[in-house]
């Protein structure tokens, strides 16, 4: 190396006074990157938002065929592509006072492309409602080789590919869940950064194709552990999820989160109060999720409607900040009465509807921190709807 910095005459690689052509330049550094189109973040942040409007939240509907089977199994009723068709068709043809609670509902495959009794299409049911429909795009769980019985979650390779097409099917928002298990020596350094890094790669497809992801790192609420250890492993999770996201330039504004609430595990023989979840919940997000991201949407975890919306609730009362709106998106927790009221049965239908409007509004209240324990029975509110191992 010349005194001047300059490169001897057959000499390869950078010369050693830490500067040379092409330093700096997007080949060389991974601060230079490039944000979505003014457009595009327009357009990303207009949906999250309105998903998270105050008093709203989703309604998953996305269970796969074989959890789908599960849930009616319960009810006597058998997993067929039609049963399915007329539960969904029950879900979506609700009186429109749905849409006061309920702003984005999260379809499977299958349901996208179903139609009502009538021809109209489902997804037209929702859009008559003013709710938007979003699409569960993961492939589901796979085990990782090796671990102490971890998973990751696939559906990468076409992944771009089927958002443009749900996109042009009128879906505007994705979901894609990925399972965490909490064990003696789990979660594992390999499942946590596993998992973060296909989050973040398949929120960055969606954004590509105009889809707001929405990021689900779900915490299971197996074993024994308590409440402290359940925040400590959701802070850890969600800070490596968020490191990712950032890696992987996800434009945060148009994103949401679905998380697990800090609950202890279901075998814990403490009890807590629903101020407790509150705090560990709020304080967990707190730690690590930037105010940049405009809501969380929880999910249910098992835990009974009434449950979940009075944890809901008291996550919005707990005396701490709240940069984001805390929402839900929940599954089981809108639909446990709903599947009894049914019973499979055409004379129901009514009934059922009614029960999903109950529990929307008790968690459109609960959202903005005014629900009252008790306050809106349903027909199923106080039973379990914990699942061992709700990773499929
Ligand atoms: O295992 P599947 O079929 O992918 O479904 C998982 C379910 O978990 C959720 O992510 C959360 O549901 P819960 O509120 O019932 O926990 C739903 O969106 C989805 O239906």
């Amino acid at each position: 190396m010349g005194a001047k910095g300059k490169k001897k005459k057959g000499k390869k690689g950078p010369p050693e006074s830490g500067w040379w052509p092409g330093f700096g330049t997007k080949a060389t550094m991974s601060t230079y990157f490039q944000y979505p189109t003014p457009e595009l973040q327009e357009e990303l942040r207009k949906i999250a938002q309105a998903i998270v409007a105050p008093g709203k939240g989703i309604l998953a509907a996305d269970e796969s065929t074989g959890t789908m089977g599960k849930r009616l199994q319960d009810i006597g009723v058998e997993n067929t592509e039609e049963n399915r068709r007329k539960y969904r068709q029950l879900l979506f043809s609700s009186d429109a006072a749905l849409s006061e609670n309920i702003s984005g509902v999260i379809l499977f495959h299958e349901t996208l492309y179903q139609k009502a009794d009538d021809g109209t299409p489902l997804v037209t049911l929702l859009e008559k409602r003013g709710i938007i429909p979003g699409i569960k795009v993961d492939k589901g769980v796979v085990p990782l080789f090796g671990s102490e019985d971890e998973c990751t979650t696939q559906g990468l390779d076409d992944l771009a590919q089927r958002c443009a097409q749900y996109k042009k099917d009128g879906c505007h928002f994705a979901k894609w869940r990925c399972v965490l298990k909490i064990g003696r020596f789990t979660p594992s350094y390999q499942a946590i950064m596993e998992n973060a890094n296909v989050l973040a790669r398949y929120a960055s497809i969606c954004q590509s194709q105009r889809i707001v992801p929405i990021v689900e790192p779900e915490v299971l609420p197996d074993g024994e552990h308590d409440l402290d250890r359940a925040q400590k492993v959701t802070e850890v999770v969600l800070a490596a999820v968020y490191k990712a996201l950032s890696d992987h330039h996800v434009y945060l504004e148009g994103t949401l989160l679905k998380p697990n609430m800090v609950t202890p595990g279901q075998g814990c023989k403490k009890t807590y109060t629903p101020m407790d979840i509150g705090r560990a919940t709020v304080t967990a997000l707190l730690r690590t999720v930037p105010a940049a991201v405009p809501g969380v949407t929880f999910l249910s975890g098992g835990q009974s409607e009434e449950e979940a919306s009075v944890n809901l609730n008291a996550i919005n009362t707990v005396d701490l900040k709240r940069p984001w709106a805390l929402t839900f998106s929940y599954g089981r927790a809108l639909q446990a009465s709903v599947l009894r009221a049914w019973a499979g049965k055409p004379e129901n239908v009514l009934a059922g509807q009614q029960e999903l409007i109950k529990r929307a509004k008790a968690n459109g209240l609960a959202c903005v921190g005014k629900y009252e324990a008790g306050s809106i029975p349903s027909l199923a509110s106080n039973k379990s709807n914990f699942v061992k191992s709700h990773a499929y």
